[in-house]
Order: structure tokens, then sequence, then C-alpha cells
């Protein structure tokens, strides 16, 4: 019931200090790991942003193209994420979200052709292709909440990406970004979740050994 107190469980907050998040519900979780990273300072959330946006400039290469997404004052990454991987010369996919169902893929081509599109996020001018325009993709960098040490991910809550990541080729290279705190123990999982290969935080890669590029 939704107001219950139940006295066998911890509060919250205490199961997520104590990393026993496996079991709880994806919303019940989400929310507070949202307001923790929204009471990180400014100044400190811009200085994560340089050190993931360091880490990631050195994975990406001018012969890739790269799915990525604008991030929110929310979501790490920051502002100039999209400027850092242009500079390395990729190919940049942007997600345009559907009522319902996998993303449409449209190609960045710059701040100034963004546009509002649905929930506010900014999109690219251009109609989107079909959700199997993720297939070009050699990188696939996912917006997360928060992901455990097994690479599973908890996302917004709408679904997307879980219906998107299944039509990414088996050799795309699937990277979160999280501040380091955001990296739990255990979120909770469903079947059709496909794991990301690694994540990206202040600190630097976290690799789970699950990327076998095709070369
Ligand atoms: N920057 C960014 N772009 C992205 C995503 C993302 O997570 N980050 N997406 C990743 O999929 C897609 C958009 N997904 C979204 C999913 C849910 C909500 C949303 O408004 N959710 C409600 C809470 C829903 C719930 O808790 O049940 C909210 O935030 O109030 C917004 C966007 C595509 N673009
Ligand atoms: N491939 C799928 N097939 C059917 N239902 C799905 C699929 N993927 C997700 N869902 C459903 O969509 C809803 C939202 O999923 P979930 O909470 O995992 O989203 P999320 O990964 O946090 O969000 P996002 O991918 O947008 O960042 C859930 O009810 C989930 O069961």
């Amino acid at each position: 019931m939704g107001n219950t107190v139940d006295a066998d469980q911890p509060p919250i907050a205490s199961r997520l200090a104590r990393g026993q998040t496996a079991d709880m519900d994806k919303s019940e979780l989400r929310p507070i790991v949202r307001a923790r990273r929204a009471a990180v300072p400014p100044a400190v959330r811009a200085s994560r942003d340089a050190a993931i946006l360091d880490h990631l400039g050195a994975l990406v290469t001018a012969r890739m193209v790269v799915c990525a997404f604008v991030p929110d004052d929310d979501e790490a990454g920051g502002p100039e994420m999209l400027a850092r991987v242009a500079d390395c010369g990729a190919r940049i996919l942007l997600p345009v979200s559907p009522a319902v169902g996998p993303l449409g893929w449209s190609q960045y081509a710059g701040p100034a052709d963004l546009q509002s599109g649905r929930f506010g996020i900014p999109v690219p001018s251009a109609p989107p292709g079909g959700p199997e325009t993720i297939a070009e993709a050699d990188l696939v960098l996912v917006p997360a909440v928060a992901v455990d040490r097994r690479g599973n991910r908890l996302g917004r809550g709408g679904g997307y990406y879980d219906r998107s990541l299944s039509l990414a080729r088996p050799d795309a290279r699937l990277l979160a970004l999280v501040d380091s705190e955001n990296v739990l123990d255990a979120v909770p999982t469903e079947d059709h979740d496909r794991p990301v290969d690694g994540v990206i935080t202040e600190d630097g890669l976290l690799d789970f050994g699950t990327w076998h590029s095709a070369e």
C-alpha cells in the first residue's frame, strides 16, 4: 500500500546508504537518487562534468558514430557534452522520443539547430530516422539516474532506452554517464533491461568487461 510503513524495512535513505537497493521499486529509488544529484552544489557538479568529459573525450574518435543525448541539469555530462564529442570529429545522433516505443534518431548539426521536443528535451530540426538507426552507432552514450556494478541501469522511467538498446549492434559499446556516488551496489532490474558495458564517472571509466569490438 502506498502510505503504509513496513516496520521490517529501514527508511529508503538508509537502505540506499547500505546498498540494499536491489529489491526496491525503480519508482521508489529514482526520486531519491535524482534529489541527491540536485543537491550537489553547481560548482562541484561542473567540475565532475568536466572530468567526465575528459574521460569521454579520450574514448571518442573521428571514425565513430555516437548516439549521444542532451544532458539536462539533473544529468551527468553537463552542457558541454555534445561540443566535446563533436570536437573529436564523431558523427552524432540524438534521440527523439515518440509517445511510446523505441527512440527515433536525428543527426546533430550544432546547437543552433536544436529545438524543443517532447518533455522539453532539445532535438535536431531534421525529422528522425526510425528506431533501427541506432544500429549505425559504434558508441551509445546512455543517460542514467544510477547504474550498478553489473551495468544495470536506472533511467527516467519512460522505458525508451530499454526498448532501443536491443536494436543496437552487438559490437556497439554502451556507456552510461553518472556521478560516482550514483554507481550503486544494485539497482532493480527487469528482464528487458540490456546492461551497459561500462560507466563513465568523474573518476574514470568503470569497464564491466562485456564489450567486444568487431575488429
Ligand atoms: N537528456 C535525456 N534525453 C533523453 C532521455 C533521458 O533520459 N535524458 N531519454 C531517456 O529515456 C528519452 C526521454 N525519456 C524520458 C522519460 C521520462 C520522462 C519523464 O518525464 N518522466 C517523469 C517521471 C516518470 C516516472 O517516474 O514514472 C518525470 O521525470 O517527471 C522524460 C523523458 C530521450 N531523451
Ligand atoms: N522492451 C520492453 N518491452 C515492454 N515493456 C517495457 C520494455 N522496456 C521497458 N518497458 C516498460 O516500460 C516502463 C518503464 O521502464 P523502466 O522503468 O525500466 O524505464 P527506464 O529504463 O528507467 O527509462 P528510460 O529507458 O526511458 O531511461 C516499465 O513499465 C517497463 O516494464
